[in-house]
């Protein structure tokens, strides 16, 4: 049984905005799910819909099973959410922030104890307990308000941005917890991010939304390959060479579209042998110095750019 199903989604404001229109997509059970998407792509109207902040104007939300539309008590029972603002309360201590919680959901109070017991355990928040949670770092914070929220034992955990403006230690600490989650308690984590790289590494499947509809959706790998189309890195030895040598290779036969990073070109084509030997054989005609030339796979970024930056509304997608 899928985690949540959704079949042909519309949300519509009363100001005449369709947020959703017509989105479809598939989330399964016990994986971590990234969905990506521009700004204003919809992605905040879905999750305040999904945790039934919203209602949908048209469409159908299965969520483990049920209609989230005729049951969303009991979806509500079943899923947590921890929003970009962390929402422990700095005059409580560690443990009373979760008992609260627990207290919240309606949790007995034998099963809280275990619980919060096992989870100051499995995120490693015991060194902190003796101090106030005032004091602790934006990532602790962060930490423990996720921990707060696993204490109902959610079968879905919603996250909007957990990692957002964290530094690189930081965010390895939560990935590492939003792993513990899924492989240790089977929570399904349904979580929204800007970070390419955070959602490929993470996540079991993505899904790369824009105006209101889904535009692919998949693991990174099938992502990654979804453009069916390699690309050629050409690295130069400066910034200004890499700038002045991109505009050139735009004009060249079999070049789509090219894109600038750390000192090397990006060139998307369409036949990547014929456009390797194009460019390699002008480089050299010209005696141009670079320092490397070679077909590369797409990066999620690159398969995001070209997607999202298309304008294009193509087909419904399934990858997996
Ligand atoms: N309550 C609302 N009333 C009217 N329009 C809204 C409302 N909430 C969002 N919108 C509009 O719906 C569209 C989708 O917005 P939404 O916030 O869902 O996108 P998003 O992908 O979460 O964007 P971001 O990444 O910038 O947060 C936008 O055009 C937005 O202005």
């Amino acid at each position: 049984m899928p985690a949540i199903e959704i079949e042909k989604l519309i949300k519509q404001y009363k100001n005449g905005v369709k947020a959703l229109n017509g989105l479809s997509l598939r989330v399964n059970s016990g994986e971590i799910f990234s969905l990506l998407g521009p700004n204003g792509a919809g992605k905040s109207s879905l999750i305040n819909i999904l945790t039934t902040f919203y209602k949908p104007t048209a469409g159908k939300v299965s969520m483990l099973g049920r209609d989230l539309c005729k049951e969303p008590a009991w979806v509500r029972t079943q899923i947590a959410c921890v929003a970009q603002r962390i929402s422990i309360d700095a005059h409580l201590s560690l443990m009373e922030n979760m008992m609260f919680q627990s207290r919240l959901y309606q949790v007995d109070a034998q099963v809280a104890k275990k619980r919060t017991a096992a989870l100051i355990d499995s995120f490693e928040l015991a060194g902190y307990l003796k101090y106030p949670t005032a004091s602790y770092s934006g990532g602790v914070k962060r930490r423990l308000d996720i921990a707060m929220n696993m204490v109902s034992s959610p079968k879905i955990l919603f996250l909007d941005e957990p990692t957002v403006g964290m530094d690189i230690e930081s965010r390895q600490a939560m990935w590492k917890m939003l792993l513990q989650i899924r492989d240790e308690y089977g929570t399904t984590i349904f979580l929204t991010t800007h970070y390419l790289e955070e959602a490929d590494q993470l996540s079991d499947s993505i899904c790369i939304m824009k105006d209101g509809r889904e535009l692919a959706q998949g693991t990174p790998g099938s992502l990654r390959s979804y453009t069916g189309q390699n690309m050629l890195r050409i690295a130069f030895s400066s910034a200004g060479e890499t700038e002045k040598y991109k505009d050139i290779l735009a004009g060249m036969g079999h070049i789509q579209f090219t894109r600038v990073r750390d000192h090397s070109v990006f060139v998307g084509v369409d036949d990547s042998r014929a456009a390797f030997t194009t460019v390699n054989k002008w480089l050299l005609e010209h005696q141009v110095g670079f320092d490397a030339i070679e077909i590369v796979e797409p990066s999620l970024e690159d398969v995001f750019l070209t997607l999202t930056g298309s304008g294009e509304n193509r087909e419904e997608q399934w990858l997996c």
